[in-house]
């Protein structure tokens, strides 16, 4: 059986000031199809440069190993066709782009992913009607479509935003790298509600997170432990109430 998503030995390194650095070390992960997986690890475990390099960017360098999604070469691909294939995208920090307008922001996205699926795209109406539902459901102001995409936004804004586009786009694999710090428990919901509503056979999802609690409102089936650029621990849920209790400090031990 073709895997979802396999990440074998994944090393990528960056230029910075102080020379070439290794950040990956060897990542080797497993996301089987309908499954939510969480990796946690200390801060500069390399977490945030995992989510770049998935995402494409070229800072990173790729040294060795690879990712196959559906059975193709991820790597290889461009941010839009990972986009076409299903893949979304979170950052800690969503971009923000002034003079243009969130709604049509939103259509564009939504569009360019239906038209490289081969499906039909909306039109104004129809997919006004669908964002006016969606802002309800997400107890977001309807004012958010009109203003610049992510301008002047607050955090919890933004992580609405963010969900909004997710619940729009319907991806079959969401990587979402949160941080929580500065996000409300009203904004954290909102984001495990909006990866919890699209639970189900066909999504899946990789949560990077820094903090436990979000693990709280979205249960992973299996939590992997970063540090030091690689995998050291994988397990069930109950990986992340160990962590709150105890911190990291029996894993890194047990990995020398
Ligand atoms: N552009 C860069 N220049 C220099 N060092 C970098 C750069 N990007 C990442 N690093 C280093 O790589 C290591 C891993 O960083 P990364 O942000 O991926 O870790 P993280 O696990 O997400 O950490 P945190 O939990 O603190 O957010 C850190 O030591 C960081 O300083």
């Amino acid at each position: 059986m073709t895997s979802f998503l396999n990440i074998r030995d994944l090393r990528a390194q960056i230029e910075a000031d102080e020379g070439t650095k290794q950040i990956l070390k060897g990542i080797n992960l497993d996301l089987p199809k309908g499954e939510v997986h969480a990796i946690m690890g200390p801060n500069g475990s390399g977490k945030s440069t995992l989510s770049y390099v998935l995402a494409g960017r070229e800072d990173y360098e790729v040294t060795a190993g690879g990712v196959d999604f559906k059975g193709q070469d991820l790597l290889a691909c461009t941010p839009e066709e990972r986009a076409a294939l299903g893949i979304f995208l979170a950052f800690q920090s969503p971009i923000e782009l002034p003079g243009v307008n969130n709604a049509n922001f939103l259509r564009t996205a939504v569009n360019a992913v239906l038209k490289a699926r081969g499906e039909k795209e909306m039109d104004a109406v129809s997919f006004l009607k669908l964002v006016r539902e969606e802002t309800r459901h997400l107890t977001m102001s309807p004012e958010m479509l009109k203003r610049a995409v992510n301008v002047g936004f607050s955090g919890g804004e933004k992580k609405r935003n963010e969900v909004l586009q997710m619940r729009l786009l319907k991806p079959s694999l969401a990587i979402l790298d949160e941080t929580d710090s500065g996000l409300d428990i009203d904004a954290l919901r909102i984001v495990a509600q909006g990866v919890n509503s699209l639970r189900g056979p066909e999504f899946s999802a990789l949560v990077i997170t820094h903090h436990q609690r979000l693990l709280d409102y979205i249960v992973p089936d299996r939590v992997h432990v970063m540090a030091q650029g690689r995998i050291i621990h994988s397990g069930g849920p109950e990986i992340a109430k160990q962590l709150e209790k105890h911190g990291y400090k029996e894993f890194l031990e047990a990995a020398g």
